[in-house]
């Protein structure tokens, strides 16, 4: 089963992503960013709120090539409560600046915060500004001691996942991650018509903001548990209809 992780701004959104039936909690500050940085005090509040069995992941920004400000965040996150810290790979250009970046966090997290697991985050149309491509993540985030990758958009709002990757480029990124070990997911400006399409592909986690919030407005919207709910469903390929629900449907 693929797993529905929603982005959430604050406590009382994260209440309406569980209430929805989401699996996982992320927090992100969607105005500085694709994978913006939530205020550490939101971090905390949020953790506050979560029962203890929900999984929390803490969003570390579109992430310059620089090492010890990536360690140092995840540090950070994961002192407020963060189970998974999700890399952004913006800065570093190619595989092995990728490792790098990744190797000193994950080093970070091993010696500071052991069992707060990382997540190295490349977008689909990163190699257009210059950042890694996302095909070449997997073998350096398993290298580097990761626990997942993801591939996500930087530039919302210019086209979802599937504008920027093929069904199978993004299907490649899934076998290569489990091949190493990996937990895969998939994200960006994904629609509930998207999510079929997304699960065929197998991986682990589907990941949104906007198509959960109301409006689909990933800005200026809030999480919305009727449209959580929808998106869990189309997950599962149970798609929602006039007449009631069809289960088994895929694109
Ligand atoms: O981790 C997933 C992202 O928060 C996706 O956000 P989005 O659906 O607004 O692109």
């Amino acid at each position: 089963m693929v797993r529905l992780l929603v982005s959430v701004v604050d406590a009382e959104e994260a209440a309406a992503a569980l209430a929805g039936g989401a699996h996982i909690v992320d927090v992100k500050n969607p105005a500085e960013g694709a994978l913006g940085a939530p205020a550490p005090a939101v971090v905390r509040a949020i953790r506050r709120a979560l029962p203890g069995r929900v999984a929390l992941s803490v969003a570390l920004g579109d992430l310059p090539d620089l090492p010890g400000t990536a360690a140092l965040a995840a540090v950070g996150a994961a002192s407020l409560g963060a189970d998974y810290v999700k890399v952004g790979l913006r800065g570093p250009g190619d595989a092995e600046a990728a490792g790098r970046l990744l190797a000193a966090v994950a080093a970070a997290l091993r010696d500071l915060a052991p069992g707060v697991r990382l997540i190295a985050c490349a977008y689909a149309d990163g190699p257009r500004v210059g950042a890694v491509d996302p095909l070449d993540v997997p073998a350096a985030a398993a290298a580097a001691g990761c626990a997942g990758a993801m591939v996500d958009t930087l530039h919302k709002g210019a086209g979802g996942l599937f504008a920027h990757m093929t069904d199978a480029r993004a299907r490649a990124f899934v076998e290569a991650c489990r091949r190493h070990g990996l937990t895969s997911a998939l994200a960006g400006s994904l629609t509930p018509a998207d999510l079929p399409r997304v699960a065929a592909l197998g991986p682990d986690i589907a990941g949104v903001r906007g198509a959960a919030c109301t409006g689909g407005d990933r800005l200026g919207g809030r999480i919305d548990p009727g449209r959580v709910r929808a998106l869990v469903s189309a997950l599962a390929g149970v798609v929602s209809g006039a007449g009631g629900t069809v289960s088994g449907v895929r694109r």
